[in-house]
C-alpha cells in the first residue's frame, strides 16, 4: 500500500502560497486534505463568522474535485482514525502560535502523531524577530517595524501542481449547515474571492491606501482581514506586489501591526484576557448595563457610533477607524473594563483575530503596547466629522437620521429635525464622561504610565 501524507487545514484554506501544502505533496504519494470542526471554536464563534466558515470550506472543497475531508469530534480521535485508515504516517500543519492553537497542537504530539509544520499565517513567524542588542522581543511597535523589514520575508511559495488527493467516504463530508441570519450580508468567502479582491484593490485602492484608510464612507481599505484570518491568502502574497511609495509603505505598515500583535501575545499569552500595562486593572469601572446594551446595538445616540456598531451587526467587519471610535467609547464614556467589547467584537467579527482584536483593544483603551496613553479620548463627534466629512457612513447605517444632509448628520441635537425620524437621545454627555475618565485616571496615578522604551 502506497504511503500517504495528511494535509490538516486549519488557518490556512487556501491551495496557493501554501508551504505546508506543497511539503505534504512532496512527501506521501497522496493526501488526505481534512478539515476538523473544532467543538470548542465553534461555540465561541457567532453565527456570521461560521457561515463564513461554511462558504470557504465548500470553495477549499470545489478547488480540491470534492476531496475535501470534514470531519467533527475530537482532533487526536479523528486524525489518527485518517492515519491509519489511509495508510499515512505524519500529519502536516502549517504553525500556530496563538495560545488555543498551540496548546492544542502540542497535546496532539503528547499523543504520538507526528506534526510537519511548515510555515505559519505571518509572513515572518512570531518570536524571530528580537533585538539586536540583548536578543529580547520588542515592546514597542516602530523598532518592530524596522527589524521586521530587516528580518524580510520569502516570495509567495508555488502553486501546487495536480494535487493526487484521496477521495474521502460519506461519513467524512460533514459541512455543516451554518446559516447567515436574516439581514446580514458578509463579504464573499474563499480564496479566489481574496485574490479577486486583493487584484481590485491594487488596481483601485493601493495608490490612494494612505490618504483613503481612515475615511469610513468610503471602500478605502483592502478588506483582506478576514481572508487572512482563515488563511484563504497570505501575507506575503499582499507584501510581494509592494512597492516603495508612500501608500505602498503605509499598507506594509498595516500588515506589520498584525505581525506585531500575533508576536506580542506569541510573548505574552496572558494579554488575551488581562491587562497589558497591570496598573489598569485597579482602575475604577462601572458593570455593564442597559448602556453597554446600547452601545452593542447602535444606539448610544452618537450617530457615528452607532453607525459603526451597526455596520458590525449587519457585516460582521468594521472600519479601523471607527473600531477606534467605538472602542474608545465603551471604555472611556461607558467606563467599562476593555474585555466587555472585546468579547462582543469576537462574537460578531469575521475577521475576529486573537491577537489583533485583544491588542486592538488595550491599544485603545491605554493599557496595550505602546503609542495611544489612556487620556487620549476619542471625541466621538469630531471624529465623525473628520472621517465621515459628508456623513455617508452614517446615513448608510443608520436610516433614522438618513433624511440630514451634509456634515450635520453628526450633530442631530442641533438640526431641527435631528429626533423627527425615531433616532435616540445621546444616553451619555461625552464631555462629562471624558472628565469623569480622567479623574479615575488620576486615582491610579498613571497620567504618564511606564511605557517601555526600546
Ligand atoms: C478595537 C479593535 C479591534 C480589532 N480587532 C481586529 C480583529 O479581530 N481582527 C483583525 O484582523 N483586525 C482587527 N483590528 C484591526 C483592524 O481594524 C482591521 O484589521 C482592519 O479594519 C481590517 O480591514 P482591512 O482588511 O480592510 O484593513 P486594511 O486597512 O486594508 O489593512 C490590511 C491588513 O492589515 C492588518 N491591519 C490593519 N490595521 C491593523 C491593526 N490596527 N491591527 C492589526 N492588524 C491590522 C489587517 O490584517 C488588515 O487586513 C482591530 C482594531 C481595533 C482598533
Amino acid at each position: 500500500m502506497a504511503s500517504n501524507s495528511i494535509f490538516w487545514f486549519r488557518r490556512d484554506l487556501r491551495l496557493n502560497d501554501n508551504p505546508a501544502l506543497l511539503a505534504a505533496m512532496a512527501e506521501g504519494e497522496a493526501i488526505v486534505p481534512v478539515f476538523i470542526l473544532d467543538p470548542k471554536l465553534i461555540k465561541t464563534a457567532g453565527s456570521k463568522r461560521l457561515a463564513y466558515l461554511g462558504q470557504s470550506l465548500h470553495h477549499l472543497d470545489d478547488s480540491l474535485g470534492n476531496k475535501l475531508h470534514v470531519i467533527a469530534g475530537d482532533q487526536i480521535t479523528v486524525l489518527k482514525e485518517l492515519m491509519s485508515k489511509n495508510n499515512a504516517s505524519t500529519v502536516h500543519i502549517s504553525t500556530e502560535y496563538e495560545p488555543y492553537g498551540a496548546k492544542r497542537d502540542e497535546s496532539i504530539e503528547a499523543s504520538g502523531i507526528k506534526l510537519i509544520r511548515t510555515g505559519s499565517p505571518y509572513a515572518v513567524a512570531p518570536g524571530r524577530v528580537r533585538k539586536p542588542s540583548d536578543d529580547t522581543p520588542y515592546r514597542v511597535y516602530t523598532p518592530f517595524y524596522k527589524a521586521w523589514c530587516i528580518h524580510g520575508w520569502r516570495k509567495p511559495a508555488e502553486s501546487p501542481k495536480n494535487i493526487n488527493a484521496i477521495a474521502p467516504s460519506k461519513d467524512a463530508r460533514a459541512f455543516p449547515d451554518w446559516k447567515l441570519p436574516d439581514g446580514t450580508k458578509i463579504t464573499p468567502a474563499g480564496e479566489a474571492a481574496a485574490l479577486e479582491r486583493f487584484k481590485y484593490f491594487q488596481k483601485n485602492g493601493l495608490d490612494n491606501y494612505d490618504e483613503a484608510r481612515n475615511l469610513a464612507g468610503i471602500d478605502g481599505t483592502s478588506k483582506m482581514s478576514a481572508h487572512l484570518k482563515w488563511g484563504e491568502i497570505h501575507p506575503r502574497t499582499l507584501l510581494a506586489p509592494l512597492g516603495d511609495s508612500k501608500a505602498h509603505d503605509v499598507y506594509r505598515k498595516e500588515i506589520a501591526w498584525r505581525e506585531f500583535y500575533a508576536d506580542i501575545l506569541f510573548h505574552n499569552q496572558h494579554t488575551e484576557t488581562e491587562y497589558y500595562a497591570k496598573q489598569f486593572a485597579s482602575m475604577r469601572y462601572d458593570q455593564p448595563g442597559e448602556k453597554f446594551k446600547a452601545w452593542c446595538d447602535g444606539k448610544t445616540g452618537y450617530p457615528f457610533v452607532d453607525a459603526a456598531m451597526r455596520q458590525l451587526l449587519v457585516e460582521g467587519w468594521m472600519h479601523n477607524r471607527t473600531r477606534m471610535v467605538v472602542a474608545s467609547f465603551l471604555v472611556k464614556d461607558l467606563h467599562l473594563e476593555w474585555q466587555v467589547g472585546e468579547r462582543f467584537f469576537r462574537e460578531h467579527l469575521v475577521d475576529y483575530d486573537v491577537a489583533s482584536n485583544a491588542h486592538g483593544w488595550q491599544w485603545t483603551a491605554g493599557c496595550g503596547t505602546d503609542a495611544s496613553p489612556y487620556y487620549r479620548i476619542f471625541n466621538p463627534i469630531e471624529q465623525g466629522k473628520r472621517f465621515d466629512e459628508n456623513g455617508d457612513y452614517v446615513r448608510k447605517y443608520v436610516p433614522e437620521l438618513a433624511h440630514i444632509k451634509g456634515i450635520e448628520i453628526h450633530e442631530p441635537w442641533e438640526h431641527p429635525d435631528g429626533y423627527t425620524k425615531g433616532y435616540v437621545k445621546q444616553i451619555v454627555d461625552h464631555k462629562v464622561e471624558r472628565a469623569e475618565s480622567l479623574a479615575r485616571l488620576e486615582e491610579i496615578k498613571v497620567n504618564k504610565p511606564a511605557y517601555p522604551k526600546d
